[in-house]
């Protein structure tokens, strides 16, 4: 039975000026009819958030957010299985996946950043002064007010919560838009972050599309205080153009184009899984996947094999069944773009080392949009391959002979989000690490994560950072106080 989502205006379920159709990227089956939230609605969001601010909300105390932010988690935690299962019929991703990264994180997001706020000091000086007098500074913290939270469909829960948790434990009212793709958590969250006591109007949910629908809407509405953003760079771009009449503040989160870095000296089998998930895991769907090899050419078989040998073992199937590590894309659209790259990349001269087509599962995911995990060698940096993001389950493998080629490699990119440096001599590894024009480097690792470090990217990739202190940066705007003493 398909549901029927709402948009959510000041705690109350809102229809759309038309509905859109949700499908299931499993077999194409209908999830939900959404609501598509026009300029009215869009604009009865604004004012709730707004009429938020204005009230209680406005006056709560940086306690009362973050015990807000707790029971949110608790919620979270008590509905665990009603978010896996609405991700999961959005998504199509592995159960296992689901509840391991995208529902485990919203709790722990909402959690650590309440203790992010909780414990933050304010800025103050007592300045000196040259005839012997004193004088002193405070800077106070107050929220930017409404913002307008634009989120993706690879990690939409987890997304979501990164940038709205945040939000609320600084005082910040918000309008979200989440994707298209994926409505459903950010419409069950709604349901929770009022269970949990919040105010009406703290948190509001418009759906729909980007231009000419709710999401540029929104990020044209006078009375926005900022747009936080996740998504392609071309969107980040035309995002800009549109907050640029209003000058407000925008933080960024975009695309990349990862490269990984494996020296000769690697542990190899540990290389070779840490790889794997790098490239892999949510189909490649994940803005921190690596794209792009770089081998030392005397291990480069071993690793081409390896990394094609795991490529192979990888289970496509339906999110429930135990076998199954990797699901569908998100899209027949999606799907459309990744397959016209798989064509790029021969026509560019590659030689298909695992998968490259579409998969033979049967009637019954006829209708999804699966696509084979691919690996490519035989291509070189010139490549569109090898410089446009592809979002999808696909790596390009490249030799390389010294430590200087390889960082020259990695950094000749537009994008600048992420790298991984795999080598058992750490201080090459720090060398390494450092010279990566990124704003995320792992060593031996991928993807680990400390919810306090600055997260987010250069050039194409982004702009401004998330993630501890630097989420709440973006999330307030200080008055500093000088009183002579
Ligand atoms: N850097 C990161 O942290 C990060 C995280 C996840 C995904 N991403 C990137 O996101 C992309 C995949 O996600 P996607 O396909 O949903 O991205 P997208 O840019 O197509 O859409 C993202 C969101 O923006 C909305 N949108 C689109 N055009 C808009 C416009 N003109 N005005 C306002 N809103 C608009 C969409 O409806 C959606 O909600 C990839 O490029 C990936 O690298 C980056
Ligand atoms: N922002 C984060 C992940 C982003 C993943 C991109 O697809 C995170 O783990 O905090």
């Amino acid at each position: 039975m398909a549901a029927e989502l709402h948009n959510v205006v000041g705690g109350t379920r809102v229809a759309g000026r038309r509905t859109f159709e949700k499908l299931d990227p499993v077999d194409g089956s209908l999830v939900a009819h959404v609501h598509e939230a026009g300029p009215d609605v869009v604009d009865a969001a604004v004012a709730a958030a707004r009429a938020a601010l204005d009230g209680p909300w406005g006056r709560a105390s940086v306690a009362e957010r973050t015990a807000l932010l707790r029971r949110i988690a608790d919620r979270i935690e008590e509905r665990f299985e009603d978010f896996v299962a609405a991700e999961v019929r959005d998504t199509g991703k592995p159960e296992h996946l689901a509840r391991e990264l995208d529902v485990a994180r919203a709790a722990t997001n909402f959690r650590s950043f309440a203790d992010t706020v909780a414990a933050a000091g304010l800025d103050s000086f007592l300045t000196e002064l040259p005839n012997g007098r004193k004088a002193l500074n405070y800077a106070v913290p107050k929220p930017l007010g409404v913002v307008a939270v634009i989120v993706p469909w690879n990690l939409p829960l987890l997304l979501l919560t990164w940038k709205v948790a945040p939000a609320l434990a600084c005082g910040n009212a918000v309008v979200v838009k989440p994707s298209e793709e994926t409505p459903s958590t950010a419409t069950l969250l709604a349901e929770v972050i009022a269970e949990a006591g919040a105010p009406a109007g703290v948190y509001n949910v418009v759906h729909g599309f980007g231009p000419d629908s709710a999401g540029e809407y929104l990020t044209t509405h006078r009375d926005i205080d900022g747009v936080t953003f996740t998504g392609e760079s071309r969107t980040g771009s035309a995002i800009m153009r549109a907050v640029a009449p209003s000058v407000r503040p925008v933080s960024f989160e975009l695309g990349g184009k990862n490269a990984a870095v494996v020296f000769a000296d690697c542990d190899l089998e540990k290389t070779l899984d840490g790889l794997a998930r790098s490239v892999f895991l949510n189909t490649g769907q994940v803005c921190l996947c690596t794209e792009r090899v770089y081998v030392e050419r005397s291990v480069f078989d071993a690793v081409a094999n390896g990394l094609a040998e795991r490529a192979k073992a990888l289970r496509l199937g339906r999110p429930d069944a135990p076998d199954t590590t990797t699901g569908p894309l998100i899209s027949q659209q999606h799907r459309k773009k990744v397959q016209s790259y798989l064509d790029l990349a021969v026509a560019e001269g590659a030689t298909v080392l695992a998968g490259g087509s579409v998969p033979e599962l049967g009637p019954d995911l006829a209708g999804g949009s699966w696509i084979e995990p691919t690996l490519w060698t035989g291509l070189d940096n010139s490549a569109r391959v090898v410089r446009e993001e592809v979002f999808g389950p696909v790596a390009a493998l490249i030799p390389f002979d010294t430590e200087d080629d390889a960082v020259r490699l990695a950094n000749d990119t537009d994008y600048g989000l992420a790298a991984a440096v795999w080598t058992t001599d750490l201080e090459r590894g720090h060398r390494v690490a450092q010279q990566m024009r990124v704003g995320m480097a792992w060593v031996n690792t991928w993807y680990l994560r400390d919810l306090r470090s600055p997260f987010g990217g250069v050039g194409l990739s982004g702009i401004g950072r998330e993630g501890g202190l630097h989420s709440m940066h973006f999330y307030t705007q200080p008055t500093n106080v000088c009183v002579q003493l």
